[in-house]
């Protein structure tokens, strides 16, 4: 069943075209990793499926045209993870978690005993319950990114859209990220996650979405999309491509030099 569906998506920054003609659609369940090199439109096109980014082209989640969405419908149906990690005032971090559940509510409505339950599910599969008391922006980078997760995941939204979750992440927490975000598309939720990590694109995504110079220059499974000719064409390296006790793996190689 499609719930998110992109249709001839153009968008114009500074005067120049960055993102041409993007078309695909996402359904219940599907992880999909964004893949492509700096540049490609990656942010962009995450922005623009919010409306942050003037675009041109048809959005439609469940079939209802976005742009007529009003902000707390929007708010119930997408959680967003901006690229930028910042945290503008030296909030705690629950309070920082509990924003995602404020997005939901009419001004002045409290939160309630469902909202506190989330707030709590999303912290521990964050693992930062420990950090709960603290201010959010003394908190170390991958620390306060975890944070920044946790609220994303305590809105609780069908859809979810993630700028690189994973930069700034030690491994644990980045395998710890992408098995939740497996376990909410085995849910029934849809995630898009923008990744520049190939090896746990491979692993987690159940789709990959490359993008190019603005242009889907590949889209499905991974083992389709993540070819040598695909890896050297556009990121312009070779990589080991194997399979390992079930997984599929890839590791850079080297640069190819042109
Ligand atoms: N405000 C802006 N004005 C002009 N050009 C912009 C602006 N924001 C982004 N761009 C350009 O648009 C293109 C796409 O940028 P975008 O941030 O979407 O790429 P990305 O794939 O997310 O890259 P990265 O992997 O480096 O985060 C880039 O060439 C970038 O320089």
């Amino acid at each position: 069943m499609t719930v998110l569906s992109v249709q001839n998506l153009g968008a114009m920054l500074g005067g120049r075209a960055v993102l041409n003609d993007i078309s695909f659609e996402a359904g219940r369940g599907e992880l999909i990793g964004l893949i492509g090199p700096n540049g490609a439109g990656k942010t962009t096109l995450l922005r623009s499926i919010l409306g942050l980014a003037p675009a041109k082209g048809k959005i439609a989640f469940d079939g209802r045209d976005m742009a007529a969405l009003r902000r707390t419908e929007k708010a119930a149906l997408i959680a967003y993870l901006p690229q930028e990690r910042d945290v503008a005032w030296p909030i705690t971090v629950e309070m920082l978690v509990s924003l995602g559940r404020r997005a939901l509510k009419a001004a002045f409505v409290g939160l309630n005993a469902h909202d506190a339950a989330k707030i709590q599910a999303a912290m521990e599969q964050m693992d930062i319950v420990g950090f709960r008391d603290r201010p959010a922006d003394a908190l170390s980078g991958g620390e306060r990114a975890r944070a920044l997760i946790a609220r994303v995941l305590a809105q609780d939204t069908p859809l979810i859209l993630a700028d690189e979750p994973v930069a700034g992440l030690d491994p644990a927490h980045q395998l710890g990220l992408m098995e939740s975000l497996a376990a909410e598309a085995r849910d029934g939720r849809t995630i898009i996650v923008s990744l520049h990590d190939l090896g746990l694109a491979a692993q987690y995504c159940t789709r990959l979405i490359l993008m190019d110079r603005g242009q889907v220059v590949a889209d499905g499974v991974p083992e389709t999309v993540l070819t040598q000719q695909r890896l050297s064409d556009v990121y312009g390296i070779e990589a080991h491509i194997l399979r390992l006790e079930g997984q599929f793996l890839i590791l850079p190689k080297a640069r190819i030099q042109r």
